[in-house]
């Protein structure tokens, strides 16, 4: 059985520039998938391509096993909220999410009772008579929502819809939009560069780079288990520690650091042959601070700390190896207490019961 949306090899060119490179891509009813990547790796795009507001160079995108390519925007009943509010001025919240509904020629009572039921779910019953003018960024979103949600698209695509707000509003809408998305049960796809946004919303998330998808997995799949360093760096804090793999045995390898320590347990889907040169990459919650030789089940070098800020749960140090590698390291309070703070001077271990991951370079 075909996917609910199902994008097939699309690719889109503006005159000579690639903004979307040959995606495909499955989404489930009621999934909520976040298309999240640097500036101009072509998110927008495929968003205006599944909308029907920029016509595919390639490839083909359905809806329920029908091709949408010869739907017309206006008739693929598909809902978008804009990062700018597109909420027609001189039209009260009332009449702003009615609009859609009165262009569908919807009979009055429906229409009615639709309103009320779209009011309470965006919680703006008391803002009804409001312009839009007369209403904060926040606010005036929610309308947008409200009435993108309106007619029960199928899909409902978000164009960085948080991104005009500040911060605290932003996470409360955050909440709002993860909450709606539970009581309607819509189908969404959301296009944001804020990583921390996209952990928060998503069931999946699709990482783009260069009008590619790279990686399409849960948030917590794509920190544990990235594709590559491209990802690795986009979602979470990373560190990439220069080492050489020094031996291989049953697909697990030990690298050596340039001050010669090894480090065991080091996994990687390419490249994992003696000799190989890269970078492992070890999350900054990954190492602890110790004191005396690391041995055994760790491994552990010295270090100098250079910053620390304490941000209530955590500890987030700024650190440096003898070899001028810089480490971001984030712990416990207690403990970061019981690593040297005083001297400035530590010991940083990394535990060999968590594989490690390792990127060759090139
Ligand atoms: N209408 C257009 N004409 C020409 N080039 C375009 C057009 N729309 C997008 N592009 C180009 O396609 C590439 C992808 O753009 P797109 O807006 O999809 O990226 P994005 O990932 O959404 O970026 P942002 O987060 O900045 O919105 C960019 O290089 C952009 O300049």
């Amino acid at each position: 059985m075909s996917a609910f949306l199902s994008i097939r090899g699309v690719a889109k060119r503006f005159h000579d520039a690639v903004a979307v490179n040959d995606v495909s891509l499955d989404i489930e009813k009621g999934e909520f998938v976040t298309f999240l990547g640097p500036s101009g790796s072509g998110k927008s795009t495929l968003l205006y391509l599944i909308a029907g507001l920029h016509e595919p160079s390639e490839g083909d995108i359905s809806l329920q096993g029908k091709s949408l390519l010869d739907v017309p925007p206006n008739k693929r009943n598909i809902g978008m909220v804009f990062q700018r509010y597109t909420l027609i001025p001189h039209m009260n919240v009332t009449e702003n999410i009615a609009f859609p509904l009165k262009v569908r020629r919807w009979p009055r009572e429906r229409i009615e009772k639709r309103l009320a039921e779209m009011l309470a779910l965006v919680r703006l019953e008391k803002f009804a008579g409001r312009k839009p003018s007369e209403l904060s960024g926040g606010q005036q979103q929610r309308v947008a929502l409200a009435r993108a949600l309106a007619y029960d698209p199928e899909i409902l695509l978000m164009d960085e819809p948080l991104a005009a707000l500040d911060k605290r509003l932003k996470e409360d809408l955050q909440l709002e939009i993860r909450r709606i998305h539970r009581e309607t049960g819509a189908t969404i796809l959301y296009v944001t560069h804020d990583q921390e946004e996209a952990l928060r919303l998503s069931d999946r998330i699709a990482v783009f780079n260069h009008g590619r998808i790279e990686q399409i997995a849960s948030g917590a799949s794509l920190y544990d288990n990235p594709v590559n360093r491209f990802v690795a760096g986009f979602v979470g804090n990373s560190n990439f520690l220069q080492a050489t793999i020094a031996n291989v045995t049953d697909g697990r390898a030990t690298a050596r650091m340039p001050d010669g320590t090894l480090i065991g347990n080091v996994r990687g889907k390419v490249g994992l042959t003696a000799g190989a040169e890269g970078v492992l990459l070890v999350r900054p919650e990954q190492f602890r601070f110790g004191q005396g030789e690391g041995t055994g089940a760790e491994a552990g070098f010295p270090a100098t700390i250079r910053d620390a800020t304490y941000l209530g749960e955590t500890v987030q140090v700024a650190a440096v190896t003898r070899w001028g590698q810089e480490l971001s390291i984030r712990c416990a309070p207690a403990a970061f207490g019981v690593g040297g703070r005083d001297s400035k001077g530590c010991r940083v271990v990394l535990s060999n019961e968590a594989p490690v991951l390792f990127f060759p370079n090139g």
